[in-house]
């Protein structure tokens, strides 16, 4: 997979040349590009924003570096019509479902805005090119979007084959099959007179099984009523 992030804080990203992301690229399973927008502008000040039309507070990035830092991207894709992900409040809201989707695909770009966001004229010369996604982490407001890729980008590499050694580590994990993941020991047995549940103890796989399933249900239950509904739904 090719993933390219274009931003005005490239230096943001250079902690996914570490853990798992890191060896991933070494390995050339993900092939990352960062593209620092201000490498587009050609004046002085190198300025990526100014003032919106119709007033307001803030300012707004201008759709010229975009235009230009997009447009050299799309030529260099693998493929006819890449993904582009742009982080916004105003995006429908990121998902586990959502992050299997983008680790299937070839070439996602994720382009983070600032300020009070991207020139509208941006989106929709990018979906005269390729697929077009707005996307928000949930509701509440970051100060632009390199935090919300970044989430991403952990989110759905991971999910890509190859990049988790043993990928049974990501079957029974919240949000897989609709449930939240059942509560986790190690040794020692006791701990600050805790004791691990004996039935973690027993040996019995089917009853260990059992038990951790009534615990995501429980869990879910009680900490996300909203999930355990979709998901009794479809039992
Ligand atoms: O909360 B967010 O996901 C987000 C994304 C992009 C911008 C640009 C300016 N503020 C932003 C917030």
């Amino acid at each position: 997979m090719r993933i390219d992030i274009v931003t005005i804080f490239p230096q943001f990203f250079d902690i996914l040349d570490l853990s798992l992301l890191g060896k991933a690229r070494a390995q050339g399973i993900i092939d990352l590009h960062v593209h620092d927008l201000r490498d587009a502008t050609h004046d002085r000040h190198r300025a990526v924003d100014d003032t919106p039309y119709g007033g307001g507070a803030g300012m707004v990035m201008k759709p010229e570096p975009w235009g230009e830092t997009l447009d050299a991207i799309f030529e260099a894709s693998p493929v006819d019509s890449p993904l582009v992900v742009f982080p916004s409040p105003a995006g429908t809201t990121f998902t586990q479902p959502y992050a299997h989707e983008l680790s299937r695909e070839s070439h996602i770009i994720f382009g983070c805005g600032r300020y009070e966001g991207i020139d509208q004229r941006v989106f929709e010369y990018a979906a005269s090119r390729a697929r077009v996604q707005l996307v928000s982490l949930g509701d509440y407001v970051l100060n632009g979007g390199e935090v919300a890729v970044m989430a991403m980008i952990e989110a759905f590499g991971r999910l890509i084959p190859g990049v988790v050694g043993n990928p049974e580590s990501l079957v029974e994990e919240s949000h897989e099959q609709g449930l939240l993941e059942y509560p986790s020991y190690t040794k020692p047995a006791v701990w600050r007179d805790r004791e691990v549940p004996s039935i973690l103890l027993s040996g019995h796989h089917a009853n260990i099984a059992a038990w951790r399933h009534e615990q995501q249900v429980e869990r879910t239950q009680r900490v996300r009523p909203d999930l355990y509904a979709a998901w009794a739904n479809e039992q």
